[in-house]
């Protein structure tokens, strides 16, 4: 069995102060395999795969690749042993082009005399766009130009083209639509042909059980179990994360037609911006729950965008009818009882350095004051609830933001919207990135304020969330609503994919 170890972790530690994010933690990876690791939100599995690919260095323990120490002091480091890493978040440098991107600190190999041949370099480009079905991108154009997915794929090509012998991906398929997915999945088949292996972190159960040979669980920092082949399920991989079987259902289960018709809590009418929306018009009501699918260029995130006050749009407009305003802005929308989640949390969501207290506090200073002050315990007092209720994994609440995991951050995002008291949600997938246990806490939260006859508007790239939660789902393409789905038991995924493509 030795010999077919690629990768052994034993005894592995690391502590952020007095947070102990890895303990004692062992791991094997084989040649050839798709190496799933899990865990709840903060179990420490970015932490482990960063100490794997040089951008942490352990406190303690020992890692052994292909037979000798592995102690990478960098990630160039770690990328000259063979091991590449595609993050959750951004991993490209904006105001370079994209081969400038691709070719970041190799640019000699394009240079004669220190000038580098630009013409050579984006030919070279272009292979590696090729491999990730971006074929039709200049190379020669700045990354800014793509989208977050597109952007998600070049960092892949960047990768392949080192031809690793360990890829590392980092909850990188929640920020992908099917088609993007598909790309990353490609890859990743193409690793395991060449003997070569991947570690594949994921929140999606599914998706573990569909893709991968082994799954290891990590829960509080360690090691818990190692699944193959067949013990792969859904239920096995729940209750080593959880630490208990998790039968509660996470959806809702009534399909009762229970919101008011009659109150209409917010209206788009007619609203276009350049190509990403045609003439959208919807209603959301109070106590409605609202989903929008669609592919993830067809228009809904752009949508959320406009609804809340962040983008202007070229015509129509975006009201709310019981307080006879027109949006014409964020602060505005805020000021009046809307919040939004967006679902790139560290562009638009959230003050990274500022701390854990400040972020929660952000939108709710008025709920906080006391008079003309803000109190300190006030703003504790909030945050601490907000913490408890999401069971945010954080070291203090005085820590910045930036320290926290992925899911911890999207959660933050989450508590300064509930710790207003927002009445309309904007929410744009909220639940990426999530674990199971806090996902089926979130949409209990849903439905607690759905009977408090709040108004959610949900886009998600979830068929399974916008099924089991929405009591309307609207389809969009190419910028328009193609289709009004009603809440039944009788839809199925299928139906909706169909009008989806
Ligand atoms: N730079 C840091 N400073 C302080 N604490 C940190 C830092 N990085 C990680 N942590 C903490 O270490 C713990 C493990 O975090 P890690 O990112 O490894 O979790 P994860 O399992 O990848 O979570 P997620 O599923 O949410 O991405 C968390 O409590 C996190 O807040």
């Amino acid at each position: 069995m030795e010999g077919k170890v690629v990768l052994k972790v034993e005894g592995l530690n690391k502590s952020f102060g007095p947070t102990k994010a890895v303990v004692d933690m062992h791991l094997e990876i084989h040649p050839g395999e798709i190496h799933g690791l899990i865990g709840e939100n903060g179990s420490g599995k970015s932490t482990v795969t960063s100490m794997i690919a040089g951008c942490l260095k352990p406190d303690s323990g020992v890692m052994i690749m292909n037979g000798k120490r592995h102690e990478p002091k960098s990630m160039l480091e770690g990328r000259a042993s063979g091991i590449c890493m595609l993050l959750q978040e951004k991993g490209t440098i904006n105001h370079l082009t994209i081969s400038e991107n691709i070719y970041l600190g190799e640019e000699n190999q394009f240079s004669k005399g220190g000038i580098v041949n630009r013409r050579r370099m984006n030919q070279a480009a272009r292979k590696v766009l090729e491999s990730i079905d971006l074929g039709h991108v200049e190379p020669s154009h700045l990354i800014d130009e793509l989208s977050f997915e597109d952007r998600k794929l070049v960092e892949a090509g960047m990768a392949m083209k080192e031809d690793p012998k360990i890829l590392i991906v980092d909850e990188t398929t929640t920020a992908l639509s099917q088609k993007g997915r598909e790309v990353l999945y490609r890859i990743m088949s193409q690793m395991k042909e060449k003997e070569k292996s991947v570690i594949f972190i994921s929140h999606d159960l599914d998706e573990l059980k569909q893709v991968c040979d082994r799954v290891t669980v990590m829960r509080d920092g360690a090691y818990i179990t190692t699944l193959s082949g067949e013990e792969i399920t859904v239920d096995a991989m729940r209750h080593h994360m959880i630490g208990r079987d998790f039968s509660d259902g996470y959806y809702r289960v009534d399909y009762e037609d229970n919101y008011d018709h009659d109150t209409v809590m917010l209206e788009v009418d007619h609203v276009n911006l350049g190509k990403a929306l045609k003439d959208v018009s919807l209603q959301l009501h109070k106590g409605e729950i609202l989903g929008i699918g669609g592919l993830t260029d067809c228009g809904m995130h752009d949508l959320c965008k406009v609804i809340y006050g962040l983008v202007k749009p070229d015509s129509g407009e975006v009201r709310l009818p019981q307080k006879e305003i027109t949006i014409r802005n964020s602060t505005q929308a805020a000021e009046n009882g809307m919040g939004y989640v967006p679902k790139d949390r560290e562009l638009e969501g959230l003050m990274m350095a500022a701390s854990i207290r400040d972020n929660i506090n952000l939108m709710s200073m008025d709920k906080v004051k006391k008079g003309f002050l803000i109190t300190s315990g006030s703003t504790r007092k909030l945050a601490e609830e907000q913490v408890d209720m999401l069971r945010i994994k954080i070291g203090g609440l005085e820590l910045p933001v930036s320290s926290l995991s992925g899911g911890n951050k999207q959660k933050v995002s989450i508590a300064k919207c509930m710790a207003n008291d927002v009445q309309i949600f904007i929410m744009d997938c909220p639940t990426r990135g999530i674990d199971i246990g806090v996902k089926a806490a979130i949409y209990c939260l849903l439905e607690q304020f759905k009977a408090q006859g709040r108004a959610i508007l949900m886009i998600s790239e979830e068929l399974p969330e916008l099924l089991g939660m929405a009591d309307n789902l609207l389809i969009m393409k190419d910028g328009e609503i193609t289709a009004h789905i009603r809440r039944s038991p009788e839809v199925s995924e299928h139906d909706v994919i169909v009008k989806m493509i």
